[in-house]
């Protein structure tokens, strides 16, 4: 779920009415991505729309992001954090290493704002530290990933995977999103041979 807030991106999306509404149809996990300038302010509205997962923007967050990752979580939501491509995997290693930290890191590889848009591959780089620091954390990508591109991030170590324009513009919805599964799940049990 992509909210946008017409500020952090110069685009403007669905909020916690939607969240809502979706909700009353069905018991999937709501993965939102917050793409806004005060992420602390839609924790509550989020929890009570049925929101599952939140995951705010490092550049977003400043130094309250202990803060928001508690809230989030006493809220019964799942924490996470983004990051844009331009912005440096460093930035959120104090927040997986915390003592109450996220679950997940989002590693943008488009910039935030726009479906449609094409894939950076400069941005595995990120995927690849994080993976080799943290073998057990779940990190997402998300921006022009589809058939073409998913090997990329997949043998880097991703293994969430967020598509839109790919699935939803198939001819074979599901078809894509086998391909896209079935492509993480190869590479993890590559990284698990390797590892034995
Ligand atoms: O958060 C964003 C963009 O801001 C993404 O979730 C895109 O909306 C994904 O769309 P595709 O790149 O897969 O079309
Ligand atoms: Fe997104």
């Amino acid at each position: 779920m992509d909210i946008m807030d017409g500020h952090f991106v110069p685009n403007l999306t669905i909020g916690a009415p939607v969240i809502q509404s979706l909700r009353k149809h069905t018991q999937a996990f709501l993965d939102c991505h917050l793409m806004v300038t005060n992420p602390l302010d839609y924790v509550e509205p989020f929890a009570k729309a049925g929101a599952s997962g939140f995951t705010f923007h490092v550049e977003a967050a400043e130094d309250n992001w202990q803060d928001l990752i508690n809230r989030i979580r006493n809220a019964g939501m799942r924490p996470a954090v983004a990051l844009k491509p331009g912005t440096s995997i460093e930035t959120v290693y104090p927040l997986v290493e915390s003592k109450e930290p996220v679950e997940m890191v989002l590693v943008m590889t488009v910039e935030p704002g726009f479906g449609g848009q094409k894939f950076m591959p400069d941005t595995m780089d990120k995927v690849r530290d994080l993976r080799q620091k943290y073998p057990s954390l779940d990190i997402e990508v998300d921006g022009g990933l589809g058939p073409s591109t998913i090997d990329q991030a997949s043998s880097a170590g991703a293994n969430c995977i967020v598509a839109g324009s790919s699935v939803f513009g198939a001819k074979d919805p599901p078809a894509v999103i086998a391909m896209l599964r079935k492509s993480v799940q190869e590479a993890q049990k590559i990284k698990i041979v390797s590892y034995m």
